[in-house]
């Protein structure tokens, strides 16, 4: 289904290679340019024949384009939307893939043109790895896409974009800027927060070697070794952009860790038990909603190929 003449995706990392793959795969645009600050980036991307044309400068890159699709860590907007401003084409729409929002108008609106459609997305699907081989075209099948339009967004540039997405296998939500901040400061940010913690906790230990720890990685430890090796820019951009979600989700876990904290103390066993009871019913309904990866019998909304998975 072809929604666009020309794309070009800035930053061709895990989210922009997957793109690329996707808007190939599915015909969604006739021509794709991409454009990295990197130059080993697009030597790859050319290697992997991955767009029609590589551009390193980002004004030419976006010229004769009716998509442009941000896909750099969220820090870069301000710096990228002074580039790019001027040389848009008239009527394009702007979108990006960053995983937070509320900072998207704020870094852009102010230099882009009153004539294009600036539309945020943000794919909630990932993994921890970076580069353009990391990416894979069915990466968003099955996963949410959200749009955070402004209130006075076309509706028909908006509807493209969705368009796009579902094309890709994506089940599309819309929702507001500070809404999806703070959803997803509890779902992703926090959680990526505490692996970064546990990890330099552990490693930090004083009487206990590296070598033990990796040694004795159980279960629970290992995986969260694979969220802390996500890529160190992106997630000190995202920490940096929700801070104010960030801060306020994170008081609250204080809180509920404190009263954990109590209940060992006091040996309040019911206490412990109910939680992890309802915390099992969480998990239960995210599996029966059939949003887990490794849930084999309820299928897996996504294969990740196994040239893609974590090796461990
Ligand atoms: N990694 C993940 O699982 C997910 C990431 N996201 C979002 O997608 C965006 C990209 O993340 P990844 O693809 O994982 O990162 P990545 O590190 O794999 O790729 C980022 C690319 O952007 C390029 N880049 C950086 N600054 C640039 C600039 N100023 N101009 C042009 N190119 C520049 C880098 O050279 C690199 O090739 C981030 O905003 C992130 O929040 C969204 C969903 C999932
Ligand atoms: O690898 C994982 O487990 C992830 O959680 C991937 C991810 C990272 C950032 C996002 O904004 C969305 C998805």
């Amino acid at each position: 289904m072809t929604l666009f003449k020309q794309a070009t995706i800035i930053g061709l990392g895990l989210i922009g290679s997957s793109v690329a793959r996707a808007l190939r795969e599915n015909g969604v645009c006739e021509i794709i340019v991409a454009c990295d600050a990197s130059p080993e980036c697009l030597d790859k991307v050319a290697e992997l024949k991955l767009a029609d044309k590589t551009e390193a400068d980002l004004q030419k890159a976006v010229d004769g384009s009716d998509l442009v699709i941000l896909a750099t860590p969220v820090g870069t907007y301000g710096d990228i939307g002074q580039a790019i401003g001027q040389a848009l084409d008239f009527g394009a729409t702007v979108t990006d893939v960053g995983s937070v929002k509320g900072c998207v108008l704020k870094a852009l609106s102010g230099v882009l043109p009153e004539h294009v459609h600036l539309i945020p997305g943000h794919p909630v699907a990932g993994t921890e790895q970076s580069g353009p081989e990391a990416g894979f075209a069915s990466l968003f099948a099955g996963r949410w896409a959200i749009l955070t339009p402004p209130q006075d967004a076309d509706p028909e540039a908006v509807e493209k974009l969705k368009k796009m997405w579902e094309a890709f296998g994506s089940k599309v939500e819309i929702m507001t800027p500070e809404h999806h901040d703070l959803v997803l400061a509890i779902t992703s940010h926090i959680p990526h927060l505490i692996a970064y913690n546990i990890v330099g906790t552990a490693h930090d230990l004083e009487g206990v070697t590296d070598s033990e720890v990796i040694k004795f990685s159980a279960g629970g430890f290992r995986d969260f070794t694979r969220i802390a090796a996500s890529d160190p820019t992106m997630w000190r951009d995202v920490f940096l952009n929700n801070k104010e979600a960030v801060l306020e989700m994170l008081g609250r876990f204080t809180e509920d860790l404190t009263a954990l904290q109590r209940a060992i103390r006091w040996g309040d066993g019911d206490a412990l038990f109910n939680l992890f009871s309802h915390t099992r019913e969480v998990r239960r309904q995210i599996i029966e909603a059939g949003q887990d990866e490794e849930a084999p019998d309820f299928g897996r909304p996504h294969e990740i190929p196994p040239e893609k998975q974590a090796k461990d």
